[in-house]
C-alpha cells in the first residue's frame, strides 16, 4: 500500500469564522489570541475523531448493565506546541485532551535564509512507542520548521502514523515537503493558501502568527 499525506480542511462554520477573525489585519492581539484558541479547539476536535484510543467495557447504570466506551488512559497522549506561534493553539487543544503531556520545542526561522533552528527542546530521550502526538503549528510555510520537528520526534521513537498536525494556514510547498518525508501524516488545517512570497510568508495568510499572538 502506498502511503499518502492526508490533509483535511474541515468545513465547519466556527473554523471559518475564527479564521476570518485571525486573517483580518485590524484584529488586535487580544482578539487574535481568542481566535487562535478557538481554532485550536475546533481543529483538535476534528483531528481526534477516530484517532483517540478508546476501550470498550461495561458500566452499571442505575437500572441495568450497559456497554460503554472510555478513552484508554494507558496510551500516552503528547501535545507538541512549536514555539512561539504554536502556543496560540495549545489551550484549545489541551481542553480536549486534559490527560495529555505537553512537550515544548522552540524553533525560529532565519529571516534571510528561512532555515529553521532549534533553541529549546523539552522532548524526552525516548517516547513510549504507542504515544499519540498532536503538533500545534499554525503556519506551514516552506515546511522547514515542521519537518525539523518531525525529525526530532521520529528519532525519539514516535511513529508518524500516530501524529496529527493542527495548523491554521498551510502552503502547498510545505504539504509537498511533508508528503515526501512523512507520507503517512495527517494534517488538519483551517485553510490552504497557494502563494509563498519571497520572504517566506504565506499570502494571503494571516501575517506573522508569533508576533500577532504576543503583540511584538
Ligand atoms: O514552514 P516554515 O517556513 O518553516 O515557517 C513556519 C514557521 O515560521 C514561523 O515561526 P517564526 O520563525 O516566525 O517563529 P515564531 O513562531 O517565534 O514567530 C511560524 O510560527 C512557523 O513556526
Ligand atoms: O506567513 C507566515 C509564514 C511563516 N510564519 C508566519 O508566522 N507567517
Ligand atoms: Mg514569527
Amino acid at each position: 500500500m502506498t502511503l499518502q499525506l492526508r490533509v483535511y480542511v474541515p468545513p465547519h462554520p466556527l473554523i471559518k469564522h475564527w479564521l476570518a477573525v485571525a486573517r483580518d489585519a485590524t484584529t488586535p492581539s487580544v482578539l487574535f489570541r481568542s481566535a487562535m484558541t478557538e481554532l485550536g479547539r475546533w481543529l483538535t476536535y476534528e483531528a481526534i475523531r477516530e484517532w483517540l484510543p478508546t476501550m470498550d467495557t461495561e458500566v452499571n447504570t442505575p437500572l441495568s448493565t450497559c456497554p460503554a466506551t472510555f478513552i484508554n488512559p494507558e496510551i500516552p497522549i503528547a501535545v507538541i506546541p512549536i514555539l512561539r506561534a504554536g502556543l496560540s493553539l495549545l489551550e484549545g487543544a489541551q481542553t480536549l485532551l486534559p490527560l495529555s503531556s505537553v512537550y515544548h520545542i522552540g524553533v525560529v526561522r532565519n529571516e534571510e535564509t528561512l532555515e529553521p533552528s532549534i533553541y529549546l527542546n523539552k522532548f524526552p530521550s525516548q517516547f513510549h512507542s504507542e504515544t499519540r502526538v498532536v503538533i500545534t503549528e499554525p503556519m506551514l510555510a516552506t515546511g522547514g520548521t515542521i519537518v525539523t520537528v518531525m525529525e526530532e520526534l521520529t528519532k525519539r521513537g514516535i511513529d508518524p502514523a500516530f501524529v496529527r498536525i493542527i495548523s491554521v494556514v498551510a502552503s502547498p510547498v510545505a504539504l509537498q515537503k511533508l508528503n515526501v518525508a512523512y507520507p503517512g501524516l495527517v494534517i488538519f488545517t483551517a485553510a490552504i493558501d497557494e502563494v509563498l512570497n519571497d520572504k517566506g510568508y504565506i499570502v494571503p495568510g494571516l501575517g506573522d502568527a508569533g508576533d500577532r499572538t504576543f503583540g511584538t
